[in-house]
């Protein structure tokens, strides 16, 4: 790989490729006038249906005409890939009427682009590929860049000196803010050996890597790495379990494959009810809302599991024992047994009448149609018209043996029968799903009769709702009740499905908000992102098969991403010390960049501690970017207003929708720190971490692994054991250390 050349004066390549951006600039300004102004196909303003359908058009023709402006930040292409002469364009001369080359979804990757397609860009030595966001062609049909979901782009991401895929060289291109083209680096693929085996990251990618956080997270498209853009580019099903450790790209990739399934299979997609992403918490979705949009993807639902349900709102923690119990799969057995125990026949006879006649239906055969339709696997809320249907049927049939003319007229008169309507509301109560799970858990005996040989006196005791609430309105629900009510709500009536979902953080899904997610998932088209070592919930699973098998994905395709990007090998290799401990199935993840000063752990004495980490902010804040300051959840507030006493003008994560952009410095309950990321990151009082939650450890991991540059441990306690000992890190003493040196 060649050092970036950067210096636009000195460098005639680069002048060349500016006035090649400038012509795709130019391009995609016709583009957009084209689509804006060309009549629409429709012509006849005297017909109402041809007017109605030219407003249709014109419209359509608006929004995309509006998707082709230039975005003021993006840059129209950030790569080249270079083949041999011929290779991919024909060296025909320019006709002026070249067709559209297909270099779409379905595009073949490698193959020529088109019978006579001019390519302004075929040279002598080469044919040049351009990549960018978008696709973008001249107004004679030749591709100028083509979009780097397009099959052709992948070997942009893939290719390597082991497998070049006929690519020659890679180039990929550095810019300003303006967005002006200033630099590019080269990788020779065919001619010259990657030392290391591909494993290095190239100058432009360290540099984006490490390009100062401010604000929600960025796309990637430009640096997508192999491993990463196979998993990009997996088929919709069956489903993508990845496992991936921290700063991996896991949340990166899930994010550009949904901009690349909506480029493949946008309508089947659109039909199949949409895309929806699932992240752990608000401050989370609000950090990564900004990437889809980027990618020029916004109709992407992006939402929690708590949203998701909806019903209510969450009002209350559960204890760790109560959601634990709660979030087991047993529950759902629980709760499907006080549904159906409410469907009960009439204790008396059911009396018809009809005219001067009257047919009885006995109370056996009342709970044997009632036990019937329990059998099958029927929506709760069909339940009413299915038995309305029997029971006329019941009566029928004696009008039939008796000897009287039946005939469909008939069947409809007894389904309206009124005896037979309200026997029939009565034996099959309405189901209410939060009334259902409000008695569940408020009424012991109820409890008791459907838990029965499910789960024992002590747990039935654990799970029961604090207080007691009058009505659904009156309780204070945790998240756990949320999947109860919505299993509930999911046997009254079926829930609609979506067409994709990607589930982030699922590590942490309890198996009941697995079925939540499950049950909306349609055939297998679902993408799980996450991470085992970082399992934080009481109800975490340990493994992504039994997961799988609770999201109903058994047969998912298992993917493990192993190289992080995000945090420098010095703190990985340091936190990855407690893996032993709370994953030792995994294997250690390896950090593709090297930064010797980035650990730094600093003892101090505890009346120190609030001022230290004073003293460790304001260092971290001279570095460019961002700085979080991550604690255990109830030490956080008190250390957030020390800062604040101190002059300083820290946000507080989770406070409000735009925190992490409010201040360069953000103060993070550790709970709410996966998924995250900082410039600068201290993390304090490390076992207080540790103490506060039964996976402490786990949430240590999470909170030690969210820096892009450094990583500051203050602490006045020991450090956990894992933790204790020689890091390599420069440690610092500072136990006593003057506040007022004014750092
Ligand atoms: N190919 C890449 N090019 C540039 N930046 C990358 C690349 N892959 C990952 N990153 C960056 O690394 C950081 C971590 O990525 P991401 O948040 O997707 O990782 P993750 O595996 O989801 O981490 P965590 O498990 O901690 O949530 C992000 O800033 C992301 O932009």
């Amino acid at each position: 790989m060649t050092e970036p050349v950067s210096d636009a004066a000195v460098d005639p390549e680069i002048a060349a490729e500016r006035a090649y951006l400038a012509r795709a600039r130019a391009a995609l300004e016709w583009m957009r006038t084209d689509m804006a102004t060309t009549e629409t196909v429709q012509d006849s303003s005297e017909d109402a249906d041809y007017t109605y359908v030219n407003r249709v058009l014109a419209r359509d023709r608006e929004r995309r005409a509006e998707e082709l402006a230039d975005l003021p930040n993006a840059p129209l292409f950030f790569g080249r890939i270079d083949y041999r002469p011929g290779a991919i364009f024909e060296p025909a001369p320019r006709t002026g009427t070249g067709s559209l080359p297909d270099t779409g979804p379905h595009a073949e990757s490698g193959a020529a682009v088109g019978a006579g397609v001019p390519d302004p860009r075929s040279t002598t030595t080469a044919d040049h590929v351009y990549v960018g966001r978008r696709h973008i062609h001249d107004a004679d049909g030749v591709p100028l860049v083509i979009d780097w979901r397009a099959q052709l782009a992948s070997s942009f991401y893939r290719a390597s000196p082991a497998a070049p895929q006929g690519v020659q060289l890679r180039r990929r291109f550095g810019f300003d803010d303006t967005p002006e083209l200033t630099a590019y680096e080269d990788e020779r693929l065919v001619t010259e050996a990657t030392p290391g085996g591909g494993d290095i990251v190239g100058g432009l990618l360290a540099e984006e890597i490490e390009r100062p956080r401010s604000g929600p997270m960025r796309d990637i498209v430009a640096t997508i790495q192999p491993e990463q853009d196979e998993l990009v580019r997996v088929p919709l099903r069956p489903a993508l379990c990845v496992q991936g450790a921290p700063g991996t790209g896991k949340t990166a990739v899930g994010l550009h494959r949904i901009a690349y399934l909506l480029y493949t299979e946008r309508e089947r997609l659109r039909q199949d009810g949409g895309v929806m992403i699932i992240g752990p918490n608000r401050a989370f979705l609000s950090y990564i809302r900004n990437v889809l949009p980027a990618l020029g993807e916004v109709g992407v639902r992006q939402t929690t599991i708590e949203e998701l349900v909806g019903h209510v709102p969450v009002r209350r923690l559960d204890e760790s024992a109560a959601a634990r119990i709660k979030g087991e799969v047993r529950m759902a057995e629980v709760v499907r047994r006080a549904l159906w125990e409410q469907p009960a026949p009439l204790e008396d006879i059911l009396v018809v009448e009809r005219g001067a006649r009257r047919w009885r239906i006995y109370p056996d055969e009342l709970a044997e149609t009632i036990a019937e339709l329990r059998e099958r696997d029927l929506a709760y809320a069909n339940g009413p018209n299915l038995l309305t249907q029997r029971l006329a049927h019941l009566v029928m049939r004696q009008m039939e043996n008796s000897g009287e003319a039946c005939d469909s007229s008939t069947l409809t008169q007894l389904r309206r029968n009124r005896s037979i309507t309200a026997a029939v509301r009565k034996m099959w109560p309405k189901a209410d799903p939060v009334r259902l799970v409000l008695t569940l858990l408020t009424d012991a005996e109820r409890l008791g009769r459907c838990a029965e040989g499910i789960l024992g006196p002590e747990e039935q005791q654990t799970i029961m709702l604090p207080g007691r609430p009058r009505g659904p309105k009156s309780a204070r629900w945790s998240v756990a009740d949320l999947a109860l009510i919505d299993e509930a709500a999911a046997l009254i009536d079926r829930p609609s499905t979506m067409g994709h979902i990607v589930v982030d953080e699922a590590q942490d899904l309890s198996p009941m908000q697995c079925r939540v997610i499950g049950r909306r998932c349609t055939r297998g088209s679902l993408t799980v992102l996450g991470d085992i070592a970082q399992g934080t919930s009481p109800s975490a699973v340990s493994d992504w098969t039994t997961l799988l098998g609770h999201l109903g994905q058994p047969d998912a395709r298992l993917a493990v991403l192993d190289r992080g990007f995000r945090v420098p090998a010095e703190i990985i290799d340091y936190a990855a010390r407690l893996l032993t401990e709370i994953a030792p199935v995994l294997t250690a993840p390896v950090g593709v960049r090297h930064h010797e000063e980035a650990l730094r752990i600093s003892p101090v004495a505890g009346t120190d501690l609030p001022e230290a980490v004073v003293l460790a902010s304001r260092e971290g804040l001279k570095g460019a970017g961002s700085v979080g300051v991550v604690a255990a959840d109830d030490h956080i507030d008190q250390l957030c207003t020390h800062l604040r006493t101190a002059g300083l003008e820290p946000a507080l994560a989770g406070e409000h929708e735009a925190a992490l952009e409010s201040s360069r410095l953000v103060c993070v309950p550790a709970s709410i720190a996966k998924g995250l990321e900082f410039d600068a990151v201290v993390v304090v009082e490390p076992v207080r971490i540790v103490d506060l939650t039964p996976r402490g450890l786990q949430q240590l991991y999470v909170a030690l692994t969210r820096a892009v540059s450094s990583l500051h441990i203050v602490h006045a306690e020991e450090l956990p054991a894992a933790l204790a000992g020689e890091s390599g890190s420069a440690e610092s003493d500072w136990a006593g250390a003057a506040p007022a040196a004014g750092v």
